[in-house]
């Protein structure tokens, strides 16, 4: 736990339940999230004393969803669960049907506002990576693929002479290998949203910005550039205007 974190009086737990894994942070006022992973609810110790309050946004089914939610009140924690509306923070969600955008695409975006007011393509490059626009507080819409990882096995367990390694590529380059194509291939596909996005950007405004989230955000670290900025924490910090 951080020093910041003070144990007599009570403190907010932000929680991101993700497709594989759960994020956490407490929530410190003017200090920047620390951020942990785990697998299970039951896998937070903070939870059994230093915690009153949880403020979760989940993508995961309901069943999952409740049991965490069950979890933190069985402690006498307050929880509060995040759903996507058609607008908050006065951003308004491009989706006829809101409550079908994934809860983590929303937050990083709410989060994305924090940080800048010009036209913004938020990334969160998870088991799926999306990629959502917001321009004048209006989210235009998104893309959802695969993820690198799942988009490598999806490759190598469907082509039966295709097989890959559990390397993560630093640089795009070209393969000479199956494994390196695969590899390779991936990260491309991946590095042709970030590109569809600058270009997408560019036809609003000369000036914009790229934020890249995510627990596979290095793969597209050699994407950085002065619009492109690495945000690790965005659905955590989404959460953090909730709390
Ligand atoms: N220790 C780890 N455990 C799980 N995934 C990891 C780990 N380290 C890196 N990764 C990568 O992070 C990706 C998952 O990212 P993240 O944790 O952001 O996803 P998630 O929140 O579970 O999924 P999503 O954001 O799609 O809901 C995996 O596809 C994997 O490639
Ligand atoms: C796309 C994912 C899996 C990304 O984590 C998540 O945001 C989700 O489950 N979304 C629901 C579908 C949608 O956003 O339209
Ligand atoms: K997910």
């Amino acid at each position: 736990m951080s020093d910041l974190v003070n144990s007599s009086t009570k403190n907010t737990l932000l929680l991101d339940v993700g497709n594989s894994r759960m994020k956490y942070a407490i929530k410190v006022s003017g200090a920047p999230l620390l951020a942990k992973h785990c697998k299970d609810i039951e896998d937070i110790p903070e939870l059994n004393n230093a915690i009153d309050k949880v403020v979760l946004g989940s993508v995961k089914n309901n069943e999952l969803t409740q049991k965490t939610i069950l979890a933190c009140q069985q402690r006498g924690i307050e929880v509060v669960e995040v759903t996507t509306q058609s607008s908050e923070f006065e951003i308004c969600c491009a989706y006829v049907h809101p409550e079908n955008l994934g809860v983590d695409r929303w937050l990083a975006i709410l989060a994305a506002r924090l940080h800048t007011q010009l036209p913004v393509a938020v990334i969160d490059a998870g088991t799926a990576l999306t990629c959502d626009l917001v321009v004048e507080n209006r989210h235009l819409g998104g893309w959802i693929v695969p993820g690198f990882s799942m988009m490598r096995e999806a490759v190598t367990s469907k082509a039966d002479r295709v097989f890959g390694d559990s390397l993560r590529p630093t640089q795009l380059r070209l393969g000479t290998s199956t494994q390196e194509c695969v590899n390779m291939g991936c990260l491309a596909a991946l590095s042709g949203i970030v590109n569809e996005a600058h270009r997408l950007l560019s036809t609003h405004n000369q000036h914009y910005c790229i934020y890249i989230c995510g627990g596979d955000s290095d793969l597209l670290a050699s994407q950085v550039d002065h619009n492109v900025i690495i945000k690790p924490n965005l659905v955590l910090e989404g959460l953090g205007r909730f709390a």
